[in-house]
């Protein structure tokens, strides 16, 4: 399958990654800005280095503000009877059919977690999607990770306030963790250690357990012990539940207006 991805930044390029190592598809890369590709990818730095009608699959990976702008001088890159995939937060098919007509558009919102072959995406396709486009897609995006498959466009926008920016909350999370660890005293490659495998086998436990995860909180809290006098303050007044429901509704309003 031939693929044109346009815009290989932080998202592109980990997707690209997983890609790169099957040579099931032949990845062509437009982005003047692209170094540093995987071996067997080809480069252009412009729309008219490219061949009219050649490629299965132009995916989207440029910012949504830019799409207007710059995907009509792609568009004509896509064969005939190929689709169009966008990973632009926001963005709606309807928007991308105003610029490229009617045509197969799936919209996938992937995560960072691609870069390891661990990500959570969510595809959406258009009702002028093929059943071997959805698959075909699914195939190629589930080689970055885990792939649900969405049955409406407002869909894609709540996940992405979950899944899509998750890694940004978790990371922000995991900072503020390991400058309390440091805060007790412990030097920082010590404290992102204990912080980092705390969190991977926390998730492996829930992962592997049937318990909720309340359940799980409670098997580390004892009555009167450390665990309960540290929640005690990481609950307090329900400003963590707050706090999250928030953050996640923001992203999601973000994602509404990027339309
Ligand atoms: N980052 C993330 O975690 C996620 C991002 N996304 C989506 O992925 C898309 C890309 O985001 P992200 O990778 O973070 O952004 P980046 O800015 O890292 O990547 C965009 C890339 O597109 C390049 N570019 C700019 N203009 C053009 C052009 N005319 N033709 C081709 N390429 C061009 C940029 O070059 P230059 O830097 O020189 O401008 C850059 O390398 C966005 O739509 C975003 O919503 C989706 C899920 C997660
Ligand atoms: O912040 C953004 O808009 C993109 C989409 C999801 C993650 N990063």
């Amino acid at each position: 399958m031939k693929i044109l991805l346009i815009g290989c930044g932080k998202m592109g390029g980990a997707m690209l990654r997983q890609w790169a190592h099957t040579d099931d598809y032949h990845i062509t890369v437009a982005d003047p800005a692209a170094t540093d590709l995987p071996d067997g990818v080809t480069h252009v730095s412009k729309a008219t280095d490219l061949p009219v009608g050649f490629f299965d699959v132009v995916l989207i990976a440029i910012k949504p503000q830019m799409i207007a702008d710059v995907l009509p001088d792609y568009a004509p890159a896509l064969k005939s009877g190929g689709c169009f995939v966008s990973i632009a937060a926001g963005c709606s098919v309807a928007t991308i059919a105003g610029v490229v007509g009617d045509a197969a558009i799936i919209r996938v919102m992937p995560n960072m977690g691609a870069m390891v072959g661990l990500g959570v995406s969510g595809l959406f396709a258009n009702q002028t999607c093929t059943q071997k486009h959805r698959s075909d897609i699914t195939a190629l995006i589930a080689l970055t990770g885990t792939c649900v498959q969405l049955a409406s466009e407002d869909e894609i926008d709540r996940l992405t306030a979950v899944s899509g920016s998750g890694p940004g909350y978790v990371f922000e999370i995991m900072r503020s963790y390991v400058e309390a660890a440091q805060s007790v005293g412990f030097d920082q490659p010590t404290a992102r250690s204990l912080v980092f495998d705390t969190i991977v086998g926390a998730v492996e436990t829930a992962r592997q357990s049937d318990a909720s995860l309340e359940e799980l909180r409670n098997s580390v809290t004892s009555k009167n012990g450390t665990t309960q006098a540290g929640l005690e303050q990481l609950m307090r007044s329900g400003q963590l539940d707050a706090l999250l429901n928030d953050t996640v509704q923001a992203a999601y309003a973000r994602a509404d207006a990027l339309k």
